[in-house]
């Protein structure tokens, strides 16, 4: 496996481009400002008229443009805008001005992969991924470090998407990290199976159905609260920090052992079985054809799913304890006014 640090990738290249970045949203508002900070100066953002997101690129002091403008001003195009919306983004406003030898950049291959995008031959199309939320790619690069990021190249039209991919990695920071080489299809799909399996959807069922047995079983809500959602993240800062011989270092012998004998009863065989199928769903196309066909009915049950998890009543009593804790509430890393 090649990682790639700072002294194996050429800023000047990505410098010497027009890039544009389509999206002003978590990843679209890190890349361009990392950018910028890293000495890229021939910058734009695409954005629809009438975005709520244009006053706040214009606040940076960005300029915005039309993404049709974008695409035939810039050599470099970066689409950063929610992955259900790229295909219709792609046919309407970027392929109609598509050139030979550009370079088309995204941050996920979701559309690529699947065949939704299919991108005309004589142009580069690479990617350049962050492994970890965009406003945490942002405050990373403010203090000086990076988010690890991944490249894979899709199409090698001019000879020089590598050298390029791996410059923008190098301007966004993630250099600093370390960036692994892959394909479209494994960024994919270990991306998909990770946010669904453990980052989001396992550690959110978890979280719930925590919360829920001890509160069902007549425990406070605030103590299941604190219990299973705040002190989540004290924990996995240490596994984070030095894995998890680091945190076992850390907690009581007593919660080790807990861990031991009970964690294998909760995440059991049966668990590690729904793991496999979901990720079956992942690589044979199930779960892409249902996110798309869910867009296409007007995205009914993903709206309300949502609703039904942001009404959860740990979400509200964990507004009002996160209330009483204002330590927590300065720096935040999303700050939906800006990004
Ligand atoms: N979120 C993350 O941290 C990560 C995301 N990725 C990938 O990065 C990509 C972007 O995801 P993410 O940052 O979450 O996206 P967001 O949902 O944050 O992006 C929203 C942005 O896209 C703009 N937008 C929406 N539709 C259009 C359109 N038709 N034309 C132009 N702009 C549009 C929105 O404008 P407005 O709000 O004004 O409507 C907003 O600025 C995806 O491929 C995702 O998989 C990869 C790694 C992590
Ligand atoms: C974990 C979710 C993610 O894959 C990410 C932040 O990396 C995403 O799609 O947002
Ligand atoms: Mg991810
Ligand atoms: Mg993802």
């Amino acid at each position: 496996m090649k990682i790639y640090y700072e002294q194996d990738a050429d800023l000047s290249l990505i410098q010497s481009k027009k890039v544009a970045v389509i999206g002003y949203g978590s990843q679209g508002h890190a890349h361009i400002l990392n950018m910028r900070d890293s000495g890229v100066k021939n910058v734009k953002v695409g954005l629809y008229e009438g975005s709520p997101s244009r006053k706040k690129a214009e606040a940076e002091g960005l300029e915005v443009v039309t993404p049709a403008e974008a695409a035939q001003w810039a050599d470099v195009i970066m689409i950063l805008i929610p992955d259900e919306k790229q295909a219709v983004l792609y046919a309407n406003e970027i392929e109609p001005h598509l050139r030979a030898g550009q370079h088309l950049m995204f941050g996920h291959g979701f559309n690529v992969h699947y065949n939704l995008i299919r991108p005309r031959a004589d142009v580069d199309v690479s990617l350049s991924a962050p492994k970890g939320p965009g406003h945490t790619l942002r405050a990373q690069y403010q203090m000086g470090f990076g988010l690890p990021g991944l490249v894979a190249i899709h199409q090698d039209a001019t000879g020089t998407a590598k050298d390029v991919a791996l410059s923008y990695s190098k301007a966004i920071g993630n250099t600093r990290a370390g960036v692994i080489e892959t394909s479209f299809r494994e960024e994919t799909e270990t991306d998909l199976f990770g946010e669904q399996a453990v980052l989001c959807g396992g550690i959110v069922e978890l979280i719930k159905a925590g919360y829920e047995t001890l509160v069902e079983a007549g425990y406070a809500p605030e103590m299941a609260y604190f219990e299973c959602l705040h002190e989540t993240k004290l924990i996995v800062d240490l596994i984070y920090e030095g894995g998890i011989a680091n945190m076992n270092y850390s907690i009581s012998n007593t919660a080790e052992y807990g861990e031991y004998v009970s964690g294998p009863r909760i995440v059991d065989s049966e668990a590690k079985a729904n793991m496999k199928k979901v990720l079956e769903d992942i690589q044979n196309g199930t779960f892409a054809r249902n996110w798309v066909l869910e867009n296409q009915a007007g995205a009914p049950g993903f709206n309300a799913m949502r609703q039904r998890m942001n009404s959860h009543p740990i979400e509200e009593v964990g507004e009002k304890l996160r209330g009483m804790m204002h330590w927590a509430q300065n720096d935040r890393l999303v700050d939906k006014s800006r990004n």
